[in-house]
């Protein structure tokens, strides 16, 4: 099966000479459809490099990030913002939310700036806040939400419009435990309905929701759990 999110052999070096840092090295990896992957590792071993790239957020200094079969070396920046407007949702351990929309304007955002009338991206927004339980609190404003319920909102914007990849760093960390886990019962659902899922944690018990873990030291992948595919460890792939 396609993979939605694939790294083939991707590094980051940031800086020169005495200040260089690898941040990742040569790391191949794929997300596929219905897959949850957590990604755990010591701090500063690349996980937080590994979601900005995997969201086209920045670039590989080497190696190809490829989204739903788009290498996104192919296109310019207007292309690489429009696939992360319509196939990437991220999720924050600070949820992200404006604080000046209500919980549906947040929600709609990503559609309206996606060219959506108001209208249908309202629509969609009720249809994501249904999906994660918050259809009640559509009209409230960030400050009037509990922090789950703002995590809420922050992952039916993540899944508004049907994007198939979602990339969540810690997503649980600002949240108590019970709180926590309704979270990542949501996108375990999400991916089980179909999407691929990247999730940084640094909690066994919270990779215990995923398919697979991915373990990360230095900017390499050391270990990986659960892997049906070992090729994937190899470098070089292209889809
Ligand atoms: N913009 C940057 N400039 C220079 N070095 C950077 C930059 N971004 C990351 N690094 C370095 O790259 C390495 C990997 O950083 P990264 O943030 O990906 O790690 P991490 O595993 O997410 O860490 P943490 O768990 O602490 O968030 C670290 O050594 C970090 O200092």
């Amino acid at each position: 099966m396609n993979a939605v999110l694939h790294l083939a052999a991707v590094s980051r070096v940031h800086g020169q000479g005495a200040t260089e840092v690898h941040a990742l090295r040569s790391v191949t990896f794929r997300a596929r459809p219905g897959e949850l992957v957590a990604v755990m590792g010591p701090s500063g071993s690349g996980k937080s490099t590994l979601l900005t790239l995997a969201g086209g957020l920045d670039a590989p200094t080497s190696g190809s990030v490829w989204i739903e079969g788009t290498d996104l070396a192919s296109l310019d920046n207007a292309g690489r913002a429009r696939i992360r407007r319509t196939s990437v949702g991220y999720v924050f351990q600070d949820f992200n939310l404006i604080p000046a929309l209500t919980a549906a304007e947040n929600v709609a955002l990503p559609r309206e700036l996606d060219g959506e009338k108001s209208k249908i991206a309202r629509r969609l927004a009720l249809v994501a806040l249904e999906e994660v339980g918050i259809v009640d609190l559509v009209d409230r404003f960030p400050d009037e939400m509990s922090g789950g319920q703002q995590q809420r909102v922050a992952i039916a914007r993540a899944i508004v419009g049907e994007r198939r990849l979602i990339l969540a760093d810690e997503p649980t960390g600002a949240l108590d435990t019970d709180t926590g886990e309704e979270i990542l019962r949501l996108l375990r659902a999400r991916c089980d309905a179909g999407a691929a899922g990247v999730m940084v944690t640094h909690e066994a018990r919270h990779a215990a929701w995923a398919d697979r873990v991915v373990f990360l030291r230095d900017g390499v992948i050391v270990d990986e759990t659960g892997a049906d595919e070992p090729e994937t460890l190899l470098a070089g792939e292209t889809r």
